[in-house]
């Protein structure tokens, strides 16, 4: 088989299932314009029907056996043609095996080894531990479909056999994600086992895990579980940020490609009559209790005004069915109330903690009313929409993105400015920092509404005259496996 360069590509001939090719493979400098092109036709020097594969679309290349060293299994994702237009549109997996592809694309697409599923797949245990994790009461409920179309016949390809080689746990209640991390998770972890869940939800199904595993009791053994993280909710703050969501496998490269890092949190601890909000806010539970105080723990964000209230707002089955396009619908009614008057004017004390050269120090915002107080880890919130325009994937600064009260067109135009890539952050009319920690005593007398927070799509309402403090948490539970 000879090589040879052309101009812009690295040109090789081979074969794709058997058939000769001619491999063109345009290695970009972005990554993600890298197309591998393969001209098909016995004459290899003569006109061409030409294949391509977009980066985007790679999932890896996998080599297919040692005595077999030119041939390789390439995995890639292909989308129906109504992709763009159809919200249930799922990827579906392909493969082909490449005989003597370009060495440069072999180094590009191949998977570091250290990637959750393939170290945890191995079992070194009487049951598996590799968990897939179902919600299917998230975003549009593309999660079935995901799993069917995609992530089990990529596993069959591998070897992986459900039910023998890895468990799937379909989500049946609002506390099947807890349930699934106390019973299965949280005892094998705490022998010291390597686990690996592979989660298809929104960033509810993380904040149920990470509360579940922090709240519970852990050995000294404790042996972090690893999570590669599926985008099936509607906001998906913690994928977009992760940049799980740059390609078009929907997660599919970074669990394999990916590497496993700490998942940094934060801890909101709140007065002792907070709750947690449930089932459209028409149930009301107790938070777990540290030192006497009702806590939980984040990945992504603690607000408390417009975006709380507009999480909030948007939390039932009839918004869910937009998918992302609630918080837009719920957002329009908070800044536009039916009687012609402004947004809500929140009322409370905020203070922040700054790290100063002798060491941290509560800072008072001297406005009394508020309209947007969000602190958060993460850089999206949803995909075009960045909040810390400064937040690098797990670099685990929590930033204040915060303003007064102002009229609903001009909170719109601020909000706006978020979605081109958050020059909101410019706006002089907002605030931007980093922050060490954050406290808010709420002066809310009235109802109880204006008193909610949110922490990663959670509500917790907050009593009269109640307050809840943002902290970075010391410890982490998970890793998460993201290739940024
Ligand atoms: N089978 C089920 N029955 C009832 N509730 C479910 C079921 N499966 C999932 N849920 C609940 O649906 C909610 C889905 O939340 P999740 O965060 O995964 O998606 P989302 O809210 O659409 O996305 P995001 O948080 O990214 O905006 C969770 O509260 C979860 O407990």
């Amino acid at each position: 088989m000879g090589s040879a360069q052309s101009a812009g590509a690295l040109r090789q001939s081979g074969k794709v299932d058997g058939e000769p090719v001619l491999f063109n493979y345009f290695r970009e400098e972005d990554p993600r314009k890298r197309v591998l092109a393969m001209g098909s036709g016995n004459d290899l020097d003569g006109d061409k029907k030409w294949t391509k594969l977009e980066a985007d679309n790679i999932i890896a290349v996998l080599g297919v056996h040692a005595q077999l060293p030119d041939d390789y299994s390439l995995l890639y994702v292909e989308w129906p043609p109504d992709a763009e237009s159809n919200k249930s549109a799922v990827p579906i997996f392909k493969k082909m095996v490449a005989t003597n592809l370009p060495p440069q694309f072999i180094h590009d697409f191949t998977p570091s080894g250290a990637s959750c599923w393939q170290t945890r797949s191995e079992r070194d245990h009487k049951d598996t531990n590799l968990h897939v994790f179902i919600s299917v009461g998230s975003g549009t409920g593309l999660a079935k479909p995901f799993y069917e179309g995609a992530l089990k016949p990529l596993w069959e390809h591998c070897g992986l056999r459900e039910g023998a080689d890895y468990a799937v746990h379909y989500t049946t209640s609002e506390r099947s994600v807890i349930e699934l991390t106390q019973n299965i998770i949280l005892p094998r972890a705490n022998e010291g086992v390597n686990q690996a869940i592979v989660l298809l939800s929104g960033d509810g199904g993380v904040v149920d895990i990470v509360n579940t595993l922090m709240s519970s009791k852990r050995t000294r053994q404790y042996c972090k579980p690893n999570i590669a993280l599926f985008p099936m909710g509607t906001g998906n703050a913690l994928a977009h940020s992760l940049k799980i969501t740059t390609d078009k496998t929907m997660g599919i490269a970074s669990m394999l490609r990916g590497h496993h890092q700490p998942l940094p949190l934060f801890r909101a601890t709140f007065s002792p009559g907070a709750r947690l909000l449930l089932n459209e806010a028409r149930e009301e539970h107790e938070l777990y209790q540290l030192g006497g105080n009702p806590v939980i723990w984040g990945a992504v964000v603690c607000s408390w005004g417009l975006h709380a209230g507009l999480v909030g707002d948007s939390d039932t089955s009839e918004y869910r069915k937009y998918g992302a396009e609630r918080f837009q619908m719920a957002a329009k009614e908070a800044l536009f109330p039916t009687d012609g008057s402004d947004p809500h004017k929140y009322h409370g004390r905020v203070s922040l903690m700054k790290e100063c050269g002798d060491g941290e120090h509560w800072q008072v915002l001297e406005r009394q009313h508020h309209a947007y107080i969000l602190a958060t880890l993460v850089s999206n919130l949803e995909q075009g929409f960045t909040i810390s325009p400064a937040s690098r994937p797990l670099d685990g600064q929590l930033r204040l993105v915060q303003f007064g009260p102002m009229p609903g067109q001009k909170v719109m135009e601020i909000m706006g400015k978020a979605y081109q890539g958050g020059k909101h952050v410019e706006d002089e009319d907002v605030g931007y920092e980093d922050i060490e920690g954050l406290k808010i005593k709420f002066h809310e007398a009235e109802d109880g509404r204006w008193r909610r927070v949110c922490v990663d799509g959670k509500i917790i309402r907050v009593e009269k005259d109640g307050w809840v403090i943002v902290t970075k948490e010391p410890s982490d539970v998970l890793d998460v496996v993201c290739m940024a």
